[in-house]
């Protein structure tokens, strides 16, 4: 057995901020080349664990430590942030609040330029790095011009450079589009394959991770390890629903049909998967499932006409982009990092104006509306959470916009606390925000937007960092609310919410309209997911693999039945 890196000896922690520990007797090895993935609930501990590993615990964050922590078999407190920072290199959930430098170039460089590199050599190696996730071009921009997922792959590029023998990488996935996720997921083994290195990642995408092989899954539940073994281990057991946690789409798809899932199947990869009776059993179930509906179309609410737009005037990043959506409808918008698909929302907010087309509500042409205008009609949930949150408590983040729209203390409370029921932070309702997770607080700015009811809700990553459950909340409630006629527009890289709960999705791809069509029908067709970096679903590939001859057809039956699961759940 090689040697231990990371030893957690009945470790507790307690948050400063908190009444309870948040990490409760940790006893976990982490041995050297090793490669671990950690799953859970959000709000488990997840980045708390993490936290501890690279001395943001307690450096940054203090609190109370029993119990020890070793890296490289010496004390964490004795390391210190500095000293642990040469050994760990971590990729934070939230990039924005990880730039240090000023170009793109520059802070892929940061490790290297503490670490005295020679220039020539850390030239080289940033270089090489930034071309791994495919951002060369992108070295002399400022951070501020970049997409989510530009931001994202800069994180991955500053710690791939880095001379380190742990690699941590919180929610690695969360805003990247499905074909540069599974390029980093490969790079991530690469680099650990070349370097030996040991590494952790931690991350709700299980389907999506373990596209390449981990050797233990970590779970974590309410501050605890509910279990820790290898991934075919895991998938065969219940443990994952039991933690309230999604297992791959192809394995819910071979439950339904009558299945055992057992380790001896290879469960964690489709391509290994071994199916035997698999096989005749979907069949049947294809066989005897119901033929979906088709909804009746309702008005057109929203309508794009011939946009076109470039922040820098040479370079438009929206070209004669044309699009409508319906009252009451469920819309995706999708296409790779940096298509243009924020910016979309950006100009139907009004928060830019387009060069060129028009934008129209209700068949009324917006171009004259200010931006608190059109936030009447339209309300828009960001990516990133800490971009909207200004108030220090939950209740009075969430009650903001009705305050400012001066309406009675009574019915404030009466709406504040119907929307966080529904978003599942009632009992947080008196917390600062400042003690949620990026899971949490990403519910809260749902929530601040849900109260003042609008006409269209337009989110951007509305699941991204939540667990399996909170997500089915989350879009059971949005799927709600579109039955009641509020529509819903959402940017998304997760095909999973794509599928689920998509009608239509649009795909964009330089700057213009490449795909409108049911969900089913674009992340079946090769063509579109490849030019779009869009991700083919494991169950349209089940469906190929058991010899079906209408996969796509199965992809929707199997959407149908699901999403009645679901709804009976949540
Ligand atoms: N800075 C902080 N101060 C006080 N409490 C905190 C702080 N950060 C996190 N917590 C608490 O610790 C608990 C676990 O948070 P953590 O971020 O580790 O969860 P997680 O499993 O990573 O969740 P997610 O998947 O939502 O990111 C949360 O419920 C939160 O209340
Ligand atoms: N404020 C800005 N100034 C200059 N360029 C910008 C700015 N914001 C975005 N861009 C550029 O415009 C293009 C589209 O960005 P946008 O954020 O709309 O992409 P996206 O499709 O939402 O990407 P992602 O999936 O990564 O979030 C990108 O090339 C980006 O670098």
């Amino acid at each position: 057995m090689s040697k231990t890196v990371i030893e957690f000896t009945d470790f507790t922690f307690k948050y400063r901020a908190q009444q309870e520990p948040t990490l409760h007797k940790i006893n976990l090895k982490i041995h050297e080349g090793e490669k671990i993935l950690i799953v859970g609930p959000s709000g488990s501990g997840k980045s708390t664990l993490a936290h501890c590993i690279n001395g943001l615990i307690p450096f940054a964050y203090p609190g109370e430590i029993s119990g020890t922590l070793t890296v490289k078999g010496t004390d964490t407190k004795e390391l210190g942030i500095a000293g642990l920072s040469e050994v760990v290199g971590t990729v934070l959930q939230d990039p924005d609040g990880q730039f240090v430098g000023l170009t793109v170039g520059e802070d892929i460089a940061f490790s290297l330029e503490n670490a005295a590199v020679p220039v020539r050599e850390m030239h080289e190696r940033v270089e090489a790095a930034a071309r791994a996730v495919d951002i060369q071009e992108l070295l002399t921009a400022s951070p501020q011009e970049l997409s989510g997922g530009q931001k994202q792959k800069t994180m991955l590029a500053g710690v791939l450079v880095s001379n380190v023998d742990v690699l941590l990488f919180d929610e690695p996935l969360a805003s990247l589009d499905p074909y540069t996720g599974t390029g980093a997921i490969e790079l991530i083994d690469r680099v650990q394959r070349e370097t030996g290195n040991t590494v952790i990642i931690i991350e709700h995408r299980l389907e999506e991770v373990l596209h390449r092989p981990v050797d233990r899954i970590i779970v974590m539940n309410e501050g605890v390890i509910a279990a820790d073994l290898p991934a075919a281990q895991l998938l065969s057991s219940p443990l994952l629903a039991e933690s309230g946690l999604r297992e791959p789409l192809y394995l819910t798809a071979l439950k339904y049909a009558g299945c055992e899932i057992t380790p001896e199947m290879n469960p964690q990869h489709l391509d290994g998967i071994r199916l035997e009776t698999g096989a005749a059993r979907l069949r049947a179930w294809y066989e005897a499932s119901e033929v979906p509906q088709e909804a009746e179309a309702a008005p057109v609410l929203l309508e794009l006409r011939d946009l076109t737009f470039g922040y820098d005037k040479q370079a438009p990043v929206l070209q004669g982009l044309s699009f409508s959506v319906r009252r009451g409808e469920m819309l995706c918008i999708a296409g790779r990092n940096g298509a243009g698909k924020s910016t979309v929302s950006k100009l139907i907010c009004g928060f830019y104006r387009p060069s060129a087309g028009s934008i129209l509500l209700n068949g009324r042409d917006l171009a004259a509306d200010t931006i608190k205008e059109r936030a009447e009609h339209i309300g828009f949930v960001m990516q990133n959470p800490n971009h909207m949150i200004s108030m220090t408590l939950i209740y009075d983040e969430v009650a903001l916009g009705l305050k400012l729209r001066g309406f009675a203390e009574e019915e404030i409370r009466g709406r504040v606390h119907k929307v966080l029921q529904i978003c599942g932070l009632y009992e947080f309702r008196e917390w600062p925000v400042s003690a949620l997770s990026y899971g949490q607080k990403k519910r809260v700015t749902i929530a601040s937007i849900l109260v003042l009811e609008p006409e269209v809700l337009l989110l951007d990553e509305p699941t991204a960092g939540q667990d399996y459950r909170h997500y089915n909340e989350i879009m059971e409630f949005l799927r709600g609310l579109g039955s009641t006629g509020i529509t819903v527009i959402m940017i998304t890289h997760d095909m999973h919410l794509m599928l689920e709960y998509a009608e239509r999705t649009i795909v964009l791809a330089e700057g213009r309209k490449l795909a409108d069509a049911r969900p089913e029908v674009i992340l079946t067709d090769r063509d579109i997911v490849g030019s779009a970096n869009l991700k083919e679903t494991s169950l349209f590939a089940l469906a190929v693999k058991a010899g079906l001859n209408q996969p796509v057809e199965f992809v929707r039956r199997f959407i149908e039945y699901d999403r009645g699961n679901r709804a009976d759940e949540s």
